[in-house]
């Protein structure tokens, strides 16, 4: 209003519908960050910071003259304090923000090899071998295919059996899959921070949530332990599911077709013979049929 005033004119239409238009903007802007911020460690701290702004404008208001140059001169410092302390949940707000963006558009990975990793999933899981398989979707993982082996080795299910082999220099950590390759092997991955989180899950699971709170990927575990295949995705995990579950998931997140493929058994000798030559599974006990 005032604005308009000091032009010497009266409000018109246009004037007022920017005027709405910026307010519910702001409105919005706020809403979202509530939301983003809403069950993190950021609440309780926005709260103090909701406290120091009541004390800022008090000083001022009351005249207060050392508190409102104490709070002046240290508001420069106090909004650096915030980004360094809350860097983790600004780096979730945004990536939060990139998966929303890229889930908005069509195009989801067009690999045509996911089977490979139902079935590398189901190996692991009969043979309890610990996996741990990303699959890059919209945001890029490059960040952690650097702190890994790089392979950029066309994705089969000899690959990632190779790969996971216990006795295999590669097996620890995780593998990334980008499109129909893998690009690399070792990879470390950011650990869930997920207070919510079962304490029954290691830090293999920790690892594979972790990186979909900070992406868009697909994480595929096996647990080492039990068998189970559990499949991550935006920081939510579900576990214990069949290789047949984890086919339809991967179809559904993946928005394309994964064809379904006769899933070998354990007792297959030559399936054994072929992935594990030199008899490096890790127990005898570990047939682990598909009970479900
Ligand atoms: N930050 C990480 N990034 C990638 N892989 C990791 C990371 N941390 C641990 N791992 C993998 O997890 C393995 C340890 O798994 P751990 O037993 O702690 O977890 P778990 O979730 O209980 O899994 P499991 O059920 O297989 O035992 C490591 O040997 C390594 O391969």
């Amino acid at each position: 209003m005032g604005q308009w005033l000091a032009r010497g004119r009266a409000p018109q239409a246009t004037d007022m519908a920017t005027a709405v238009l910026d307010v519910l903007i702001v409105a919005l802007l706020i809403y979202e960050f509530l939301k983003l911020i809403r069950g993190t460690r950021a609440t309780p701290m926005l709260m103090g910071v909701f406290v120091l702004a009541l004390a800022f404008v008090a000083a001022q208001f009351a005249e207060l003259r050392t508190l409102d140059w104490l709070m002046t001169t240290l508001l420069p410092y106090g909004i650096f304090a915030m980004i360094v302390v809350f860097a983790a949940e600004i780096r979730h707000a945004l990536a939060r923000l990139g998966r929303k963006l890229a889930s908005s558009r069509s195009s989801a990975a067009n690999s045509e090899s996911y089977d490979d990793v139902v079935l590398a999933a189901n190996l692991f899981s009969q043979n309890q071998t610990g996996a741990l398989m990303v699959i890059e979707r919209e945001i890029g993982l490059r960040t952690y295919i650097e702190s890994g082996v790089a392979l950029d080795a066309h994705i089969s299910y000899d690959l990632l059996a190779t790969i996971f082999r216990p006795s295999a220099p590669l097996h620890d950590g995780a593998v990334i899959i980008q499109k129909d390759r893998v690009a690399a092997a070792a990879c470390f991955l950011p650990l869930s921070m997920n207070p919510i989180l079962s304490t029954q899950l290691g830090t293999r699971h920790r690892a594979g949530i972790g990186i979909t709170e900070e992406s868009d990927a697909i994480a595929v575990i096996v647990s080492e332990e039990t068998g189970a295949i559990s499949v991550a995705v935006a920081g939510q995990i579900e576990r214990d599911i069949t290789p047949d579950e984890l086919r339809e998931r991967l179809s559904v997140l993946l928005r394309r077709h994964v064809p379904a493929t006769t899933l070998p058994t354990h007792q297959d000798p030559d399936l054994d013979a072929a992935t594990y030559p030199s008899g490096v599974r890790e127990s005898d006990d570990d047939a682990t049929e598909l009970q479900r």
